[in-house]
């Protein structure tokens, strides 16, 4: 079977938007990852192996699929409500891709913010993390794009963010340490401003 005549080249071609450039770009790193490979010691056409190129770009374009849209849109559908208290969304289940060594790195996300006079659907603030998750990424800054899409779109007096994951270029390669969790977080608004405020979200956090 040829590259150019599977199925799952179809499906590439769909998740591309059947954009005729990237379809083309699509193929050449097709035959790169043929090359690579090789240069790892395997032969790509030994039958395991032939379709691996097409799916590896399937997968990159699923694990990417955050670039193909603005997380924050979904943040628009707002509500007007009372409520001028912590609202805190916990466990947020994520996976991402490390910049560095394009390995996944995955955990949980902690989403909390106090409204001002908006807020927003409570699985919009899920769909903004996926959105931002499924890019190259570091945890760090998936955390600050997180905090700051809430900070832009819904002007609350403050958002918190806790990020708990872990890095499998840490574990099947490199240093090796396969338990090591790695938690970020970032403060904008009241909660940078009052303890007070970070010691409540942490206290729910933890409950
Ligand atoms: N700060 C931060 N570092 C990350 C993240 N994901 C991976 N890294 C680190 O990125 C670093 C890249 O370091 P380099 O020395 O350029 O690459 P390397 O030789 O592959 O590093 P080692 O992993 O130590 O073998 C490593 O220390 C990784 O642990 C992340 O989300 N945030
Ligand atoms: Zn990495």
């Amino acid at each position: 079977m040829t590259i150019s005549d599977s199925k799952l080249n179809e499906k590439i071609s769909i998740l591309l938007n059947k954009d005729q450039g990237k379809s083309e770009q699509a193929h050449k790193v097709m035959r790169a990852l043929r090359e690579l490979i090789e240069l790892c010691g395997d032969d790509p056409d030994r039958e395991g192996l032939q379709e691996t190129p097409e799916r590896v770009v399937k997968a990159f374009l699923e694990y990417t699929e955050g670039y193909r849209e603005d997380p924050k849109e979904h943040l628009m559908k707002q509500f007007d409500v009372k409520h001028r208290e912590l609202v805190l969304v916990k466990d947020i289940e994520f996976y991402s891709t490390c910049e560095h060594h394009f390995a996944p790195f995955f955990g949980v996300a902690h989403v909390g913010y106090i409204p001002d006079k908006k807020i927003t659907g409570l699985s919009k603030i899920a769909r903004l993390v996926e959105g931002y998750a499924k890019r190259f990424q570091v945890q760090e800054n998936l955390t600050s794009q997180i905090a700051d899409a809430m900070e832009e779109i819904l002007e609350p007096q403050g958002t918190m963010v806790v990020i708990e994951a872990k890095h499998m270029c840490m574990c099947g390669r490199g240093i090796q340490k396969k338990d090591a969790v790695t938690t970020t977080k970032a403060v904008r608004g009241i909660f940078t401003e009052q303890a007070d405020a970070r010691m409540e979200f942490l206290t729910l956090l933890n409950r």
